[in-house]
């Protein structure tokens, strides 16, 4: 795509580590995407000598069909590995659309199908491209029926795969849409495409030319079930389906694209390796995905409002939590009715979606602007890490190389570098005559723009410095690291004084420790990787009062609270005094209430002191008592009275947040002395796919020797036992264009005939130790075609045989 447009002059190679996506030295060494990387580009081409005036149309196919002005795209690529979903989740918040690129051979594979899903919640529009169509056993007709089967989707065939003479190069497309042959010339850069009208077929291509008629006017029925337009296109050209123009055609399937009512996806074909079906794709992306300003309105969270950015945008979200400002979990500080000119000084809104530490440059940080734009030598609101950071640069990515920018408006992407806090995930706000040291006013002041929940990081690893000269060092590359990656957790354990680096798979740390070891060249060693389990209390404590009264810092700091835990089945909202401020929150799996009565120091504000007693208790609950792992299904509720436990201006943050971790630490060893813990681990869905031959070794190895429970048990579609709620969609009734090694018999009769070797689904929930390393032994198991997906169900208490081995583990006797 790069290169096509102009921003690159080689065609880049995973397979030689040439890629200007897979940028980091990991992933060019292991050919495969880990961070997203974000690119702009044009499309059609720009003319470099005139930007942005003239188009140079002759790299663009269907560009003659609609339109020719250069638009321009934000490439994000996106990670595969399931290891990396929470970076693909990350991008999908940013995304207005999707081209969901799967194997012609392997067709739709089971980590497609989760992020299919999760694209879904978020209503993007996607096209798909089915690629490597120039391999053996390439499948493009099967792999439509797939879509429909396992995706839940209509498929739109747009465009069917060419292949030579004797049925075995695949040569190019026939496109359904403008109704000609388009063949690239072998071995090129895939510039050189001859294109021929349907009309002009010589004999050699008189069977194409038939299933390209027959793909057209499956394409013209399958837009009139959906478009009341395309029905009338099709009145007015007498029924004949070749007749209709190609622009309506575009039309039609642009409106069907963008509607998710429709759940039609158009399909088009390629073998990127071989420079085949790229330029049609670019102009597929133009012609059918949204610009910005039609993509669905975003979501927005505020201390305890939440709704739709526009709504923010008009004051109607104030209004309707002031009318519900009774409603539980509320503080009297923050649903009183905000004057609308709040809203007024919002200058711009944006999120920070990848954060990246570049060698020469130091922090870029990628933002997307929702609303109104970021100006150069603004300040910027970092709504999570409440500080403002100055905008000293902005420019854009092209391919590698920057061009700086005074302005990003809303819809774009673009960098700022220097900034020293923003992380990956926070929301930036411009506010016309801040106070850089104090900030926006509330609500404003924790905004939060599609805020997404990090799953659990299961997996851990120590991390030593070679020395103890090294430790600064080693803590500044940690620092970075999770700046990048916020589904990386650091935590310190407080009695051994260990670091623990924490992340959601073995991959995951494995690469982080490539990161942290050799490109941001930390002298560290990192353990061996290992699960990580929860505790739980079982009895709730009684009130515990701390008064923290120490120096810190040379400075005296005293504050105190009151602290008491119960498990979180116990917990119900309780009903409230009218002087009391109040915010209850769920973090990590726990619960945090805190309460604060009185009048409020003049020194500090209310986010001030929630903040920092959440933080305190947070800290505490990272280690229960009996076993040293974080705590889960734990309420802690701290309370400060005023009058008692804030000392006029001794009372600081840090004094504010120790209080409240010693006096919840000093709460859960009471409940633990009285009433135990247990230990939970984390149960993981997992959905297998085997063929038959392997499908009996398969299943009894995860119920019997890995102490899975089986859920479902089908043929061929993973999803239909799991957790896809769209329609299932009837295989036989999709238009596909046969395989060339196939019979005229359809596909979907085939399978369900059970002529081939049929692909068996598994659905079980499994411990996540017993998942370790899984992947390796379901390859053993069944030569080598097993795939698998999973995700975190819950955690459930260790129990048994299996509870004694842990302990006695633990405890090494
Ligand atoms: N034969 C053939 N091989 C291809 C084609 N496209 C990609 N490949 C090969 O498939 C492998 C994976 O390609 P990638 O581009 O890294 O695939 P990806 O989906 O981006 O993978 P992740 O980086 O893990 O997300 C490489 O070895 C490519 O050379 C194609 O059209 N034909």
């Amino acid at each position: 795509m790069l290169y096509y447009s102009g921003h690159t002059r080689r065609i880049g190679n995973v397979d030689d580590g040439s890629t200007v996506t897979d940028f980091l030295p990991a992933e060019r060494a292991r050919g495969v995407t880990i961070q997203s990387a974000a690119i702009t580009f044009h499309w059609p081409p720009v003319d470099p000598g005139h930007p942005g005036e003239k188009s140079v149309t002759s790299n663009s196919i269907q560009s003659s069909l609609n339109s020719s002005t250069p638009h321009t795209i934000n490439l994000i690529d996106t990670p595969g590995h399931a290891d990396f979903t929470f970076e693909v989740i990350r991008s999908l918040r940013i995304l207005d659309g999707a081209v969901c690129i799967l194997d012609g051979v392997a067709g739709v594979e089971a980590q497609t199908e989760k992020v299919w899903n999760q694209a879904a919640n978020y209503q993007i529009p996607q096209i798909i491209y089915i690629n490597k169509l120039d391999r053996d056993g390439a499948a493009f007709g099967k792999t439509i029926k797939q879509i429909a089967s396992k995706l839940h989707a209509w498929p739109v065939v747009c465009q069917i795969p060419m292949y030579d003479e004797k049925g075995t190069l695949f040569v190019g497309v026939a496109d359904a849409i403008s109704l000609r042959l388009l063949k690239w010339a072998g071995s090129s850069d895939g510039k050189c495409i001859t294109a021929l009208e349907l009309d002009d077929l010589d004999g050699s291509h008189e069977a194409l030319g038939v299933e390209l008629k027959r793909a057209r006017a499956a394409l013209v029925e399958i837009l009139s079930e959906h478009d009341a337009e395309m029905v009338e296109k099709y009145l007015e050209y007498e029924e004949d389906h070749l007749a209709i123009p190609s622009a309506d055609i575009i039309a039609s399937l642009r409106r069907c694209t963008l509607n998710p009512q429709c759940n039609l996806v158009p399909v088009f074909a390629g073998a990127s390796f071989k420079n085949i079906g790229v330029q049609p794709l670019l102009d597929a992306v133009v012609n059918l995905l949204p610009s910005p300003g039609e993509s669905p309105d975003p979501e927005v969270s505020m201390t305890n409002i939440n709704g739709k950015l526009s709504a923010l945008m008009s004051g109607k979200l104030f209004t309707a939590s002031a009318s519900s400002a009774k409603a539980p979990g509320h503080s009297k500080g923050l649903t009183r009715k905000p004057n609308t000119a709040l809203i007024q000084n919002l200058e711009a809104c944006a999120l920070a979606f990848k954060v990246v530490i570049d060698p020469r440059r130091g922090a870029l940080v990628y933002v997307r602007v929702y609303s109104g734009s970021i100006r150069c030598g603004t300040n910027l609101y970092n709504t999570n890490l409440q500080v403002s950071e100055r905008v000293q640069r902005l420019f854009k990515m092209y391919a590698q190389d920057s061009v700086d920018i005074q302005n990003l408006p809303t819809g774009q992407i673009g960098v700022i570098p220097g900034l020293k806090h923003t992380r990956t995930g926070d929301t930036l706000i411009s506010y016309a005559g801040v106070n850089p040291h104090t900030g926006p006013p509330a609500p404003l002041n924790s905004l939060q723009l599609r805020p997404i929940e990090v799953p659990p990081a299961v997996f851990f690893s120590s991390i030593e410095s070679h020395s103890l000269g090294e430790e600064k060092a080693v803590s500044n590359a940690l620092a970075l690291l999770v700046r990048e990656d916020p589904s990386l957790q650091l935590s310190v354990d407080e009695e051994s004084g260990q670091r623990h680096l924490s992340g959601l798979g073995d991959f995951h740390l494995e690469i982080a420790r490539d990161r942290l070891v050799n490109d941001l060249k930390a002298k560290a060693t990192l353990g061996k990787i290992e699960i990580a389990y929860r505790e739980s209390i079982l009895t709730a404590s009684p009130r515990e009062t701390f008064i923290f009264d120490q120096e810190i810092a040379s400075r005296i700091g005293k504050a105190g609270c009151v602290a008491n835990v119960q498990p979180l089945g116990e917990y119900s909202e309780p009903s409230q005094e009218s002087d009391e401020y109040y915010d209850s929150a769920v973090e990590d799996g726990n619960r945090i209430t805190i309460t604060i009565i009185g009048n409020l120091p003049t020194h500090l504000s209310i986010s001030q002191i929630q903040s920092a007693l959440k933080r305190g208790a947070i800290a505490a609950l990272s280690r229960g008592a009996n076993h040293g792992f974080p705590l889960i299904s734990t309420h802690a509720s701290i309370t400060v009275d005023t009058k008692a436990h804030i000392f006029g201006k001794d009372t600081s943050i840090i004094a504010l947040s120790s209080a409240a971790r010693l006096a919840t630490k000093a709460a859960l060893v009471k409940s633990a002395l009285e009433g135990g813990s247990v230990i939970k681990e984390l149960v993981m869905n997992v959905t297998i796919s085997v063929d038959e031959a392997s499908f009996g070794a398969v299943m009894s190895d995860i119920s019997s020797a890995r102490g899975g429970q089986i859920i479902s048990l089908d043929d061929g579609d993973p999803s239909s036992g799991a957790s896809s709620e769209a329609p299932q969609i009837d295989p036989g009734k999709v238009y596909a264009p046969p395989d060339p090694f196939e019979s005229s018999v359809s596909e979907g009769v085939k399978e369900a005939a059970g002529t081939t070797n049929r692909q068996r689904t598994i659905v079980a929930r499994v411990p996540l130790e017993q998942m370790v390393g899984y992947l390796k032994h379901l390859r053993s198991l069944s030569a080598g075609r097993g795939t698998f997906v999973m995700s975190a169900d819950t955690f459930e208490r260790v129990v048994g045989q299996r509870e004694k081995e842990l302990l006695k583990r633990l405890k090494g006797y």
